[in-house]
């Protein structure tokens, strides 16, 4: 089997696959796996490198074969729009490779709404033709907060999308209402045949789109890694 590890700016995610089948881990720290089961670790990260140093010595896999995916200038039918390929997000390109398989022949937006809400736009060829890297729902909110000396925010999240009449339900309805804007802005100047939505604020942001043709798949960057097994 192999063990598939999608390390993004907030979490660190991980799955096995095994005869073709994905399996969501979901505490990295106490999986109870044996080393010698597992043919390669397949790593897909866009945090700071020293970060998979760490997580090597910490997982107790040095032993085992660790294989890092990086953005390439075209595989798995997918064409990368970037003149430097390797500068796209890792994270984007695996996302799009998925995407592609789940829907060949459609015009895609892949949306990953993690640290940042990434949107990348998908011909129906596989092309890239391009995407947009917007600050995240917890990021948004964070930088606000720090930027200020009094918005302050609440750790309950209940954004309203009406005028807020209080500091915290202000900040956090104005936040979200900025990425559900993006979205919608997105969507109405490059529409395309379908949505693909991941990341862990995927089902809170579709909630607040439904006219869109959204599919959530909360594994599509690892159903784009394991394109990458046995290469
Ligand atoms: N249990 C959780 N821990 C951290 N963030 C979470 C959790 N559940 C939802 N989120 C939201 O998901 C976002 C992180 O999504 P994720 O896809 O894991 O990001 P990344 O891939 O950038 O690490 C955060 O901005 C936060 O708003
Ligand atoms: C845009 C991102 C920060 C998103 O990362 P995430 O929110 O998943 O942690 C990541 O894909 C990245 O670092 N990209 C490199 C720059 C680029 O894609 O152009
Ligand atoms: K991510």
């Amino acid at each position: 089997m192999y063990l598939l590890l999608d390390i993004g700016n907030t979490r660190c995610k991980a799955a096995l696959y095994e005869n073709g089948s994905l399996r969501l881990v979901q505490d990295l720290a106490t999986m109870d796996i044996n080393p010698t089961d597992i043919e390669a670790v397949i790593v897909a990260s866009v945090a700071a490198d020293e970060q998979l140093q760490v997580l090597k010595q910490k997982l107790k896999l040095t032993d085992v074969r660790w294989i890092q995916v990086q953005s390439e200038a075209a595989a798995f039918g997918i064409r990368n729009s970037y003149s430097e390929p390797e500068k796209l997000g890792v994270d984007r390109w695996l996302a799009m490779i998925a995407a592609k398989q789940q829907l060949p022949n459609h015009s895609i937006m892949v949306i990953d709404a993690g640290t940042a809400v990434t949107i990348d736009w998908l011909d129906p060829q596989g092309s890239h033709q391009g995407g947009w890297i917007i600050p995240g729902l917890a990021m948004q909110q964070r930088a606000v907060v720090s930027n200020t000396a009094k918005v302050l925010n609440a750790n309950e999240f209940k954004p309203v999308l009406a005028p807020a009449n209080n500091t915290a339900t202000a900040l956090q309805s104005g936040c979200l209402a900025a990425v559900i804007g993006a979205i919608q802005l997105a969507w109405q100047n490059h529409p395309t045949q379908q949505i693909i939505l991941t990341g862990g604020d995927s089902l809170l942001l579709a909630s607040h789109l439904d006219s869109l043709p959204i599919i959530i798949e909360p594994l599509l960057v690892f159903h784009g890694l394991s394109r990458y097994c046995r290469l």
